[in-house]
């Protein structure tokens, strides 16, 4: 039985090694909580926030979080007893959406689940893997020698596949280049919604290049063009944007709108429901893998548990502490060994907080309830 009594929110600013850029938005600074959740026996789990400053992504934003998590989400769960962290989705449905709120609760709440059994969080999850393949998104660079020498440097560091932002404009003869440059390298696109179907004989000049997959190429609540848009390419049409519920993934499936999964636990609103649409893509052979949001310690040793069940078949953004900051908040950090990053044998995510490193990035720091 879990018993939350006491959840702590910790706001961090984490400056950014690069600035993070796509067509819609740009980003030097991390903005996000880390939420701190306590049990009646004392054992404590991690959450993390992945909304932006600002709703270009998805509608939420840190502080539209901070307000749902304190004055909807918390009190749902706290001095509520719970047999199973499978009920905090149950119980988060009284609200609507704000699923990057909810995730971040409800991944706190199955950490202490999995540190009170003893063991990982991917065993309690139902994971296979010992170790899940990883990829690396990079944003739009200043100049394409600035794009070739970091993607020279992703590959020399192991990473398993490349992901490159293209907008209109910035995609056929980008990608031309960066094939003839690296013409072996996994390469997918991300067009974060950047076109829309009269762009079709552009879209269509990208099967050319061999790419992996184009990444929610259309916008971000369609379903219906993404469906004529992947009839009428060769290169396999993921969702990102698109994808909030296991209906959306029903809805697209059925209709055709892609051939691939792009999770993010966050997006999804929690792990409970991202293991729903794992399962229903495993029994419809459509292959899942693990989005990032530009995750500290925490939120990417969430993604990384969830990257170990089966249907994760492709590599994920998940990639190692070090690719956006100095020093991550974590200890040990996530590291990356020929391309994989191997899964902590560890209870619950299997990262500890650095708390000197916390510390050192929170702005603000807000208690609820009684430890
Ligand atoms: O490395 C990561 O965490 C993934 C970064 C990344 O590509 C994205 C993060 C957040 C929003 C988007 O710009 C983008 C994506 O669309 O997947
Ligand atoms: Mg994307």
């Amino acid at each position: 039985m879990i018993l939350i009594k006491q959840v702590i929110l910790h706001r961090l600013n984490m400056e950014l090694k690069q600035p993070f850029t796509t067509n819609l938005a740009s980003f030097r600074n991390k903005d996000f909580f880390i939420i701190e959740v306590v049990d009646e026996s004392g054992e404590r789990g991690f959450g993390e926030t992945a909304s932006f400053p600002t709703p270009w992504y998805t509608e939420e934003t840190v502080e539209t979080n901070k307000h749902v998590l304190e004055a909807f989400l918390i009190p749902l769960v706290l001095d509520v007893p719970l047999d199973h962290p499978d009920q905090v989705a149950a119980k988060f449905e009284v609200v609507r959406r704000n699923n990057m709120a909810k995730a971040a609760l409800e991944g706190a709440i199955w950490d202490v689940f999995a540190k009170k059994q003893g063991i990982p969080l991917a065993t309690a999850l139902g994971g296979t893997k010992k170790a899940v393949d990883v990829g690396v998104s990079i944003g739009i660079q200043p100049s394409m020698n600035e794009l070739f020498d970091t993607i020279a440097y992703h590959v020399e560091e192991g990473y398993k596949r490349v992901k490159l932002k293209i907008k209109p404009g910035f995609d056929v003869e980008m990608l031309a280049a960066v094939r003839r440059a690296f013409p072996t390298v996994p390469i997918m696109a991300d067009a974060n919604s950047a076109y829309r179907l009269h762009d079709l004989p552009r879209l269509k000049e990208l099967d050319a290049f061999n790419l992996q997959m184009i990444e929610q190429p259309l916008g971000h609540d369609d379903f219906i063009d993404h469906a004529t848009l992947q009839s009428q390419l060769d290169t396999p049409i993921c969702l990102d944007e698109s994808i909030h519920t296991f209906s959306d993934v029903r809805t697209a499936l059925t209709l055709g709108s892609c051939s691939i999964i792009n999770m993010k636990v966050a997006r999804v609103g929690g792990i409970t429901e991202a293991k729903k649409i794992h399962d229903y893509c495993k029994s419809n052979d459509v292959p899942v893998w693990c989005g990032g949001m530009l995750e500290a310690g925490i939120g990417r040793a969430h993604s990384i548990a969830l990257a170990t069940l089966p249907q994760f078949r492709l590599p994920g953004d998940t990639s190692a502490s070090n690719r956006y900051f100095d020093k991550d908040i974590i200890e040990p950090k996530v590291t990356l060994e020929n391309g994989q990053v191997v899964i902590p044998d560890r209870p619950g995510i299997g990262y500890e907080i650095d708390w000197r490193a916390l510390e050192n990035y929170r702005i603000e720091k807000s208690v609820i309830g009684k430890s």
